[in-house]
């Protein structure tokens, strides 16, 4: 974890609001793409496809734009599997 996403996610998966100002590279796409899918993911009743748009990124170019929806999408994966196999091991 870089020093930003350390320094941020736990605050974001709690519920936070933040200004985060950091380098270029950091690391600032993971540190709100892992609490988004996160805080998604534990929504109880589960969201489904007809509950509309709950999460609204907003980014400063185009070339920044490109890099939002694989890395929420990567993140996404990754819960999924660890959730997999969290149940296996339960
Ligand atoms: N925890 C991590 N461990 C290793 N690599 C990481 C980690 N988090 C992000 N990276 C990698 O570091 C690189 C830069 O990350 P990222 O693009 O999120 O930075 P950024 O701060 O959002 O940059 P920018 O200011 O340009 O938007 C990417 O290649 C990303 O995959």
């Amino acid at each position: 974890m870089t020093s930003v996403q350390f320094s941020t996610i736990p605050k974001l998966i709690e519920g936070g609001d933040l200004l985060v100002k950091s380098q270029t590279g950091s690391g600032k796409t993971m540190a709100y793409a892992i609490p988004i899918v996160e805080n998604l993911a534990r929504l109880n009743p589960k969201l489904t496809r007809g509950d509309g748009c709950r999460v609204v990124v907003l980014v400063p170019t185009r070339e920044v734009s490109y890099r939002a929806p694989p890395c929420l999408n990567f993140v996404h994966i990754i819960l999924k599997s660890l959730s997999f196999w969290t149940s296996l091991a339960a």
